[in-house]
């Protein structure tokens, strides 16, 4: 990736700025109250349920700490991917992702039509994983994606296996907590995941970009899963559009925190009470950086509407309903190749 390659260039409006602002204001919201035990008394953690509620509707970002995964486990993750990458081009394209099978690695994926300075690894929750063949509405056929299995590094798959199965867990609990904080049921959501949910992990790698003033990691866009929960490392780059006042606010690391986003779909299920905010990832001159979100997303045939509890005759639907497959496979194909149009987007679904 050293060429200087236009496709990497943004247009001039969506250039990062070399000068940081650093969002203190992140809210860093400490889980002690729930870790290891079951929410059984709603009661016991109005504080915290409080705590995310603001930091939703304020940020739509926030870092959680005293989470729950080991950071024995997170520590070998991150080891495995900095040696997955590290391999020849040759060694890591033998597990390219392409348009049939979309886990796997991939060193060319566009955001907005511009090329990312980044090469990924991604992994599904669940293999196999179901999903729409296409992403045509009268399509009603149904194709499985599955996982690919490098051989090195040792136990790649089972250590990012391993990750994944705690990831969740603490994913489980932070949309239980976001149902309270709606006023809604814990598990209210719980069961548009329990079958068929289309998670996956995706492992990042941004190297040193000579031109970073130009280029981006990741350009701007916002999530279109349920949640996002990100592990980044200590060179830090995550950038947010802060809601108050629409400026971009770097995210500082916090060692062993994690960073948690919410995403289209719970925007839309809140009827906007929470909005899915945008985010981009600046590169650097000199440090490479690594970063492991965990795109936690319901089944694939999970119609997404704003939820009848949150609607009534003063606050009607904002959003037509839509299937979660379907924009999911149309949002994969813009990923591939660069095209003339936006690609598909929440808004296209609100009524107006
Ligand atoms: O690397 C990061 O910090 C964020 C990556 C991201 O936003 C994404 O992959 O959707
Ligand atoms: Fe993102």
């Amino acid at each position: 990736m050293g060429e200087v390659d236009p496709a990497f260039i943004q247009d001039p409006e969506h250039r990062p700025k070399l000068s940081i602002i650093q969002a203190e204001g992140i809210p860093i919201v400490d889980l002690s109250p729930i870790t290891n035990h079951e929410v059984s008394d709603p009661s016991s953690i109005e504080g915290l349920v409080k705590e995310i509620g603001n930091a939703c509707k304020e940020w739509g970002f926030f870092q959680v700490t005293n989470h729950g995964v080991p950071l024995s486990l997170r520590q070998r993750i991150e080891k495995a991917s900095r040696l997955f990458f590290a391999q020849t081009p040759e060694e890591k394209k033998k597990y390219s992702r392409d348009e049939s099978s979309t886990t796997g690695y991939y060193d060319a994926e566009h955001t907005k039509n511009v090329r990312d300075w980044k090469e990924v690894f991604d992994f599904l929750a669940k293999d196999p994983t179901f999903i729409p063949a296409t992403s045509d509405e009268h399509d009603d056929r149904v194709t499985r994606w599955t996982n690919p299995s490098p051989e090195y590094p040792p136990n790649f798959s089972d250590i990012i296996k391993e990750y994944i199965e705690e990831v969740e867990k603490l994913s489980f609990k932070l949309l239980e907590l976001i149902a309270l904080s709606l006023g809604l049921e814990p598990k209210r959501f719980e069961d548009f995941f329990v079958k068929d949910q289309t998670s996956f992990i995706r492992l990042n790698h941004y190297p040193p970009c000579p031109y970073p003033h130009l280029a981006l990691g990741v350009g701007r866009h916002k999530d279109g899963g349920a949640l996002t929960v990100l592990a980044q490392d200590e060179v830090g780059g995550l950038e947010v559009k802060r809601k108050a006042y629409q400026e971009w606010v770097r995210v500082k690391p916090t060692p062993d925190a994690y960073i948690v986003n919410v995403g289209d779909i719970i925007q839309v299920w809140s009827n906007d009470a929470y909005e899915s905010v945008e985010h981009r990832v600046m590169v650097n001159s000199e440090k490479e950086r690594f970063s492991i979100p965990f795109f936690f997303n319901p089944g694939h045939d999970t119609e997404v509407k704003p939820l009848e509890e949150l609607t009534n005759e003063q606050n009607p639907s904002k959003y037509r309903p839509y299937k979660w497959g379907k924009f999911l496979v149309h949002r994969k194909e813009s990923n591939f190749k660069k095209q003339n149009t936006e690609n598909v987007q929440v808004y296209h679904y609100k009524i107006v």
